[in-house]
């Protein structure tokens, strides 16, 4: 049993659930007058401390990032043989809760639901932090389908101890990417991975790999053979599948994860309900990021037929249900790709290269939504707070951005001379983003917020040359140049 109080502060009002490591419990924060989820971690006398740096490691990851998208945690307090968690409580049911109830989400809202963890965990890795445990179980949503995750129980950032000294299984070996399972370094292309596995669970309500109880026998089979594909997933086919890409240097990033998800749950918003989507639609097939991260392709190049859910193991069956499989997304991108040439509106989409289409809206500048060299220091607030939290030495930066987007459309020679030669060298050329600026009637910067010392985030309003509008948020990363800057490349944030 709980105390009444802890540290004096939370009063406790009862269990909420209970995990591997002990209870939640919903309390009251007497001093700041909020609901808190307070986590107990056990630490019997003679136990190792294990569990006892595992959740101070939890408490150190979560406690750094401050996302919409991430349950915050609050603060971790040692009391006898426990540590209290102290979380921001989110009132809900975890995915797998919902799906055990509800049974399969529709594609569409399984998509929204993604989209928004992957968010969270994209300003995770943005930060060096791989959660490496993402599964149905530890994301939380509230009736609003708002979404989080939570449980960076064995995350760690860059620099910490190894976790397991003896090769100890961390994290839940169903949602293992085929990398982890030949006992490989979890990475963010494995988050990516148990983020598409869950998604592939959400949707048909198991998870990618038949279930076993044998750990190792699961292990060396998501190492040896890629998983079925799904039956249900609809419009979510082509991104699960990107996302279980058993290769994980051509597995999409989770910002080509969010971007797509996102485009999915921004087309089933215009459609209006989610029922009116047609699965697998023209322009939600094709219109879907590629990757940039693939160096060995080229720009463009990649197709749904080329990148499987499962790619073939020797099989025979299983070939051929694949075979099968793509013919039909062969098809799907046929026509989705005869339906886009047919149509000029879609900025995201126009660009043309694959480094420009990694935008889920469209792009500040056509590139591919990279990982940064520069590391941002916050998450970006709202736009109506952001542009007066700028500090003096930030001003200039946000200014430089504002600028920047002060000559486009219209003026993309001095857009484009505003851009590093090496991110002028990424897009590929400046035929190509005049292009994608053609497609653009305006654009409005509605707020800036510094992002980092050479990073400004930027909300930004569309309107495309049809008449219809899209907002973004596009984090721009700087160098200094003489007296002013150059952007060397971004990365869209929302
Ligand atoms: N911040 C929170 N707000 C509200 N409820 C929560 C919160 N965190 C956890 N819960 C509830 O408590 C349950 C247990 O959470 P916990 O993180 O301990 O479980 P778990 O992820 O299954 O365990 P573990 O990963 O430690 O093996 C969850 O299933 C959820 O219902």
């Amino acid at each position: 049993m709980p105390p009444e109080t802890i540290a004096g502060r939370y009063h406790v009002e009862r269990e909420v659930g209970r995990g591997g490591m002990g209870s939640v419990w919903l309390c009251r924060d007497e001093l700041l007058g909020r609901a808190v989820a307070v986590k107990q971690v056990g630490r019997l006398p003679g136990e190792s401390t294990t569990d006892l740096a595992r959740a101070m490691r939890e408490a150190r990851s979560s406690a750094a990032l401050n996302h919409r998208n991430v349950v915050a945690v609050y603060d971790a307090i040692e009391e006898g043989d426990h540590i209290w968690l102290v979380m921001e409580y989110v009132p809900g049911r975890t995915l797998s809760q919902i799906v055990a109830a509800d049974g399969p989400l529709p594609p569409e809202r399984a998509a929204w639901i993604g989209a928004q963890v992957a968010d969270g965990l994209a300003a995770a890795h943005a930060r060096g932090t791989v959660h490496r445990d993402v599964k149905p179980g530890n994301i939380l949503v509230t009736d609003e389908d708002l979404a989080k995750i939570s449980d960076f129980g064995i995350a760690r950032t860059h620099g910490d101890a190894t976790l397991t000294q003896s090769g100890m299984v961390t994290g839940t070996p169903a949602y293992f990417s085929p990398e982890q399972a030949r006992g490989e370094e979890a990475s963010p292309a494995s988050d990516v991975w148990a983020l598409g596995a869950t998604l592939y669970a959400a949707v048909e309500g198991h998870g990618p790999y038949p279930e076993q109880p044998n750990a190792l026998a699961l292990l060396s089979r998501i190492a040896a053979e890629p998983p079925t594909a799904p039956e249900r997933a609809g419009v979510l086919a082509e991104p699960i599948g990107r996302m279980l890409d058993p290769d994980p240097r051509s597995r999409w990033a989770m910002a080509d994860a969010s971007h797509a998800l996102h485009r999915i749950h921004d087309r089933n918003a215009e459609a209006g309900t989610r029922e009116e989507l047609p699965v697998a639609s023209g322009p939600a097939t094709t219109a879907l990021p590629v990757t940039a991260v693939a160096p060995e392709e080229p720009a463009g190049a990649t197709t749904t037929a080329e990148r499987p859910v499962a790619e073939p193991t020797g099989r025979r069956g299983r070939r051929r249900a694949l075979l099968a499989a793509l013919g039909v997304l062969v098809l799907v991108a046929a026509i989705g790709l005869l339906w886009w040439a047919s149509t000029t509106d879609d900025p995201s989409t126009s660009a043309g290269p694959s480094a420009e289409r990694s935008s889920r809206s469209p792009s500040g500048s056509p590139s591919a939504s990279r990982t940064p060299s520069q590391t941002p220091t916050t998450q970006s607030p709202s736009p109506s707070e952001t542009t007066s939290n700028a500090g003096q030495t930030s001003g200039s930066t946000q200014k430089f951005v504002t600028g920047y987007y002060g000559v486009l459309p219209d003026d993309t020679r001095s857009g484009w001379a505003m851009l590093s030669s090496g991110f002028q060298k990424e897009i590929g050329s400046y035929g190509k983003y005049r292009g994608f600026w053609n497609s653009i009637d305006s654009v409005e910067v509605t707020g800036t917020s510094q992002a980092g010392p050479n990073a400004v985030d930027a909300f930004l309003t569309y309107t495309r040359q049809d008449g219809s509008t899209a907002s973004e948020v596009r984090r721009l990363f700087l160098e200094q140049s003489g007296d002013g800057y150059l952007i060397t490349g971004d990365q869209l944030e929302r």
